[in-house]
């Protein structure tokens, strides 16, 4: 089983094509699709690139969108951006997480190639020595929660938009690095309580336990107030800024380089199992009656 899992990291990892950006100009990443998932417009003045997440109606991750997310992060570390801040173009959702349709009755390779696009994108957006903020204007669930939580700086849209890891709501597992990003964030105890009751937590108890930094009114006080963190670097020096990231990270970054087969593994044999796929079966049930 891991030759199949090494050959298709292979095959991802030479994936991620590239492309020159034109200096400090509005780009759409990878594939010219007229319906981008992601759009990048960076900032001609400060450098500081906004990366809008544009996949009704949720922003879901599945292999499409996470492939185009690894190669703008790429695009954006090969010209020296100055920032990224992370939003959506939807008005009421960050991102509703990993999408369910990518691990609910598909073959194993099919979750194989999805899981393993999802641990590279994860880390490409993680260890970024670029300066990364989260301006969260929705509701940011599971796999959502994972993406703000791997930023550097969380601003939230409150008081109405909620945000956690609610896997086990789900009959699934958070995997290990779901949840050091989240330690990190919160601490051990509060990682605990969170995660095992798969709490979501509205704006301000995602405040009061440290989960987001900020909070804020609308999108726009968002993005200012992420502009305005990323401004706090302009005069350290960008070697000395990452290297530091990297070490405040390492256990993250470290269980991903010398567990990403183990992961693979593991996720594949517990999301086949009848008992995730049942529990995955009524909680889509549950999202489509709640849609009609
Ligand atoms: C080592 C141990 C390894 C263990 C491995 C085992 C398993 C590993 C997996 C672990 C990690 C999982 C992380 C995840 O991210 S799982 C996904 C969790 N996501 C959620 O729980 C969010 C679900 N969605 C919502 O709660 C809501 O959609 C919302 C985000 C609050 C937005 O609400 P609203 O604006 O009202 O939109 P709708 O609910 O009507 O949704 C519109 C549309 O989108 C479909 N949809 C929503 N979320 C998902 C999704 N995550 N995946 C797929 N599809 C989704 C929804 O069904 C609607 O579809 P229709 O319009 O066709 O009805």
């Amino acid at each position: 089983m891991a030759g199949i899992y090494r050959s298709t990291r292979y095959v991802l990892q030479n994936a991620f094509g590239s492309r020159s950006l034109p200096g400090a100009v509005r780009f759409y990443s990878q594939k010219p699709d007229p319906a981008p998932l992601i759009n990048v417009d960076v900032d001609s003045k400060t450098g500081v690139a906004t990366v809008t997440m544009n996949s009704p109606p949720v922003n879901t991750l599945n292999t499409p969108f996470l492939n185009e997310m690894g190669g703008v992060i790429k695009e954006l570390e090969k010209n020296k951006t100055r920032g990224l801040i992370l939003t959506s173009s939807s008005n009421s959702v960050f991102s509703a997480g990993l999408d369910i349709m990518e691990m609910y009755k598909a073959p194993r390779d099919q979750m194989a190639v999805f899981w393993t696009t999802l641990q590279n994108t994860w880390l490409s957006l993680y260890r970024t020595g670029i300066p990364t903020v989260a301006a969260i204007n929705g509701h940011a669930p599971a796999g959502g929660c994972l993406l703000a939580l791997s930023c550097e700086y969380r601003v939230m849209v409150g008081p109405k938009f909620t945000i956690g890891l609610n896997e086990t709501q789900l009959g699934i597992v958070a995997p290990p690095w779901f949840l050091i990003c989240m330690r990190e964030a919160v601490g051990p105890r509060q990682t605990e309580l969170a995660l095992t009751s798969g709490k979501m937590f509205t704006a301000t108890e995602a405040l009061n336990i440290g989960l987001v930094d900020q909070l804020v009114s609308n999108k726009e006080e968002a993005l200012a107030e992420a502009h305005k963190f990323i401004a706090r670097f302009a005069k350290i020096p960008p070697l000395a800024r990452k290297l530091t990231k990297e070490f405040t990270r390492q256990e993250g970054i470290k269980y991903m380089e010398e567990k990403m087969l183990d992961d693979l593994e593991t996720f594949v044999d517990v999301a086949s199992s009848p008992s995730a796929q049942k529990g995955m079966e009524m909680y889509l049930e549950a999202l489509k009656k709640k849609s009609t």
